[in-house]
């Protein structure tokens, strides 16, 4: 991916789960051009539902028109460049609606300096973008976890749907050559809101489930219309610190997903695992490094398509997630985060694990069974 960071990340000392206490979650909205996303906001900061949240928008759009009496602009920084220029709009529901052209990490900062007004974050990201890039501003690389990984955390990615035109547009996206952002939202999300649910009948919307889930086994959807969807399913989902959701729903997807027709397309795999010994769990450690890292044909699509130039085809992985036991330590379990080139490893003690398997998330493009094979072998493990 051109993108990515050609810098290795240095791998953070994580043998603790981090306390997320006092630090503020902060959570992203995606979602393709016309989903519902403004819909969302709008009833966000307009609803009474007892919770304080701090609303980061590109710029005010259609949530401008919130007719709130007493809607006091504050903050507006006369000598800021014009990208980092900053309303704040404090809202009579306990919400703050902030507006900057640029989002980032410096639009949060200016905001962290109204902390103690809010409890959550909210970030919504316009509807052509790739969230990954997004999402690994606020990862905990060093960088950030001395500098604003301190005040926030990254709690989960949600990806607001139209579950009347998503099939056509995955469609449209596995047409082109190189992955569209549409693929990639979906791909990167922990929670996908599939709306408008009101013009579509039940067997589009399941059928859409299932291209959304060929995508990305371990996301959690939930159906709406208007986006009235119950806010505790999208705030506090410490999505980068708990392991995958339970793919068993997704079962039909495992591998069959990744022979898929288009080798540009976005695919995903999930992988069994039984419980590892220590040195497994190093060349695990080791494989991953390989994966994410250096970006070696390790299961190029080649087994599972044969055009000329298959060979040119490497695995790119956008989200990886797991969940691992370790023979020798039968009261431990270790969680896998990653965006992108950015992993880690949590391990969280106190967890009987009764040696239950573990599994392996990956969603990206080029990925093949090959992949599978790959990790088999480095494992010593029978595929
Ligand atoms: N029928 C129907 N219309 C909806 C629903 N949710 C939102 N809409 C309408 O769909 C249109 C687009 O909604 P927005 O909330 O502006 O979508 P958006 O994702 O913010 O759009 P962009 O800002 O262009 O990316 C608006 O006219 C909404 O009123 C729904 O559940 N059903």
């Amino acid at each position: 991916m051109d993108d990515l960071d050609s810098e290795v990340p240095a791998l953070i000392d994580v043998s603790k789960p981090t306390v997320e206490l006092r630090r503020v979650p902060l959570t992203m909205i995606t979602g393709f051009l016309g989903a519902g996303k403004s819909t969302l906001l709008k009833r966000i900061l307009t609803e009474k539902h007892g919770l304080r949240i701090a609303v980061i928008m590109n710029e005010f759009g259609d949530t401008s028109d919130i007719e709130l009496r007493g809607i006091n602009v504050s903050d507006t920084d006369a000598v800021a460049p014009d990208a980092l220029k900053q309303e704040v709009l404090e809202l009579s529901n306990g919400c703050l609606c902030c507006s900057i052209k640029d989002i980032g990490v410096a639009a949060i900062e200016k905001l962290m300096q109204k902390k103690g007004a809010f409890d959550h974050i909210l970030l919504e990201t316009t509807g052509l973008a790739d969230p990954g890039p997004i999402a690994e501003l606020f990862w905990r690389n060093e960088e950030f976890s001395s500098g604003l990984g301190k005040e926030i955390y990254l709690d989960g990615v949600i990806c607001v749907v139209d579950a009347r035109f998503a099939r056509a547009q995955l469609i449209e996206d596995r047409m082109l050559s190189s992955h569209g952002e549409f693929s990639s939202q979906i791909a990167c999300a922990d929670v996908i809101i599939l709306n408008k649910m009101d013009l579509v009948q039940e067997e589009d919307a399941s059928e859409t489930e299932s291209h959304i889930l060929a995508l990305n086994p371990s996301v959690l959807i939930y159906r709406s219309t208007r986006t009235n969807v119950d806010l505790k399913n999208i705030l506090e989902l410490k999505a980068y610190s708990s392991p995958p959701a339970d793919g068993s729903r997704s079962a039909v997807l495992d591998s069959s997903h990744s022979g898929h027709d288009h080798l540009h397309a976005f695919s995903s795999l999930q992988l069994s695992l039984p419980p590892l010994s220590s040195s497994q769990m190093d060349r695990l450690d080791e494989w991953l490094r390989k994966l994410l890292w250096e970006e070696e044909i390790i299961g190029s699509a080649t087994s599972s398509v044969s055009t000329q130039n298959a060979s040119r085809v490497q695995p790119q992985v956008l989200r990886c997630k797991g969940i691992f036991t370790r023979l020798d330590e039968p009261d431990s379990i270790y969680i896998l985060q990653g965006v992108r080139s950015l992993y880690e490893m949590i391990k969280y003690e106190g967890q009987a694990n009764a040696n239950r398997p573990g599994k392996l998330v990956l969603i990206g493009r080029g990925l093949s069974d090959a992949i599978k094979t790959d990790l088999s072998c480095s494992l010593e493990l029978d595929v």
